[in-house]
């Protein structure tokens, strides 16, 4: 029997929830226990006697939930004041992107946690499938967001996605063609933008040219070609991502000035430390900022606004990773399932992504190497 708890999202304007009262029972038929605090679920339209009527108890506050359980399952990474509360023999089943959050990797390698990273866990076909259900949302989500930027009164260009007959559409650049970008790609078609993805992966852009047939543009990411790319452009997505490393920055500070004044940059990839040099996170409260007179829109989690839809798709996904930790125990769950330990980043003061290690200068072992050892 694992206890397993779920706390309180508390990152600013983060409605989304690591469990749901479906989960919860079905953790509870298996013969766990399940913690949640009060209110936890109410962002994303659960009730306290939601997850009673599953079965789970109810804790009054987030010390409880951290201190009473063997298996912490989140949202977000954990913020300073969890952190505070994580402890050795404790695993914690979140999001981490640990690349360009030093403070928080040195945290969680303090506390001992045995910390498992949604977004590097793997599948049998090269995906991230707890990173994936996210991306489909924010990568909807980013053209709707860049189009409110582009609108005068919020710092915009003024130009209108789809245009109108007889004055041309947006031109939106979305630099990854993966999760993000294809899902940015068909929305921004949808309302009737004229777009291009651009990815280094060839078969992925033969991929988007083929299920898109003929109605954007596809073109190979190389550093003269973002260049020339976005001088015209009135949006850029920035949706790339090199699993587990820092994103790399493919549009520099100094060419900002070779862009239209107010055009907008959505930089999706900001939770992997943003791919634009002038990108630092913002939050739904105060989502833009502005760069020499380029618009910039850094949300790290964006999902959250969409906390109902977003915390069913999550939860659908993260739900047999949760049972198998649950029934085996990390050890052999991680053993047993090559894609799971895949996301194995701390354990006991040791780092397990060697990625991370690298985008932060910190001695690392991969995951395999912890286990034989
Ligand atoms: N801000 C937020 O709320 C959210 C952010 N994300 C982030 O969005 C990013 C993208 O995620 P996914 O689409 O799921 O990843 P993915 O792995 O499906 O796609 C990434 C794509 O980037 C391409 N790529 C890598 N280097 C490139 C380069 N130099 N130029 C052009 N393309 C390049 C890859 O070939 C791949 O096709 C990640 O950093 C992810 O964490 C995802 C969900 C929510
Ligand atoms: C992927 C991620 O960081 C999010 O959904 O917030
Ligand atoms: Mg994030």
């Amino acid at each position: 029997m694992t206890r397993i708890g779920c706390p309180k999202e508390i990152k600013p304007q983060e409605f989304r929830v690591g469990l749901t009262p479906a989960a919860a029972a079905e953790a509870l038929l298996r013969g766990h226990e399940v913690l949640v605090e009060t209110g936890a679920g109410l962002g994303s339209g659960f009730t306290d006697e939601d997850y009673q009527a599953a079965g789970a108890g109810i804790a009054p506050d987030a010390a409880t939930v951290f201190g009473t359980s063997d298996l912490i399952v989140k949202v977000k990474e954990p913020q300073a004041p969890e952190r505070q509360m994580l402890r050795q023999g404790q695993v914690l089943f979140t999001y981490l992107h640990l690349a360009p959050d030093p403070d928080q990797t040195r945290d969680l390698l303090a506390s001992g946690v045995t910390a498992i990273a949604y977004e590097t866990v793997t599948d049998a076909r090269g995906g991230l499938p707890l990173l994936a259900p996210m991306s489909e949302v924010a990568g909807r989500l980013a053209p709707q967001v860049g189009s409110w930027a582009l609108q005068k009164a919020n710092g915009g260009r003024g130009v209108l996605l789809g245009g109108v007959p007889g004055v041309r559409p947006a031109n939106v650049v979305i630099i990854g063609g993966g999760v993000v970008g294809t899902a940015a790609a068909r929305v921004a078609v949808g309302m009737g933008a004229n777009v291009t993805v651009m990815d280094r992966s060839v078969p992925r852009l033969s991929y988007l040219d083929d299920v898109f047939m003929g109605r954007l543009t596809t073109q190979f990411s190389s550093a003269s070609a973002t260049a020339e790319r976005i001088q015209t452009a009135d949006m850029v997505i920035g949706a790339v991502l090199i699993p587990g490393a820092a994103a790399p920055k493919l549009v520099s500070r100094d060419q900002l000035s070779t862009m239209p004044q107010g055009a907008v940059l959505v930089d999706v990839a900001i939770d992997q430390g943003g791919c634009f040099e002038t990108s630092r996170p913002t939050t739904h409260q105060d989502p833009v900022y502005e760069v020499d007179g380029v618009v910039h829109y850094c949300v790290a989690n964006m999902p959250g606004a969409v906390a109902r839809t977003s915390t069913q798709a999550l939860g659908n996904a993260t739900l047999p990773f949760l049972l198998a930790l649950a029934d085996k125990g990390w050890r052999r769950a991680v053993s047993d399932d090559p894609h799971l330990r895949a996301g194995l980043s701390t354990h006991e003061g040791r780092l397990t992504s060697l990625p991370v290690g690298e985008a932060l200068a910190i001695e690392a072992i991969s995951p395999d190497q912890l286990l034989a050892g």
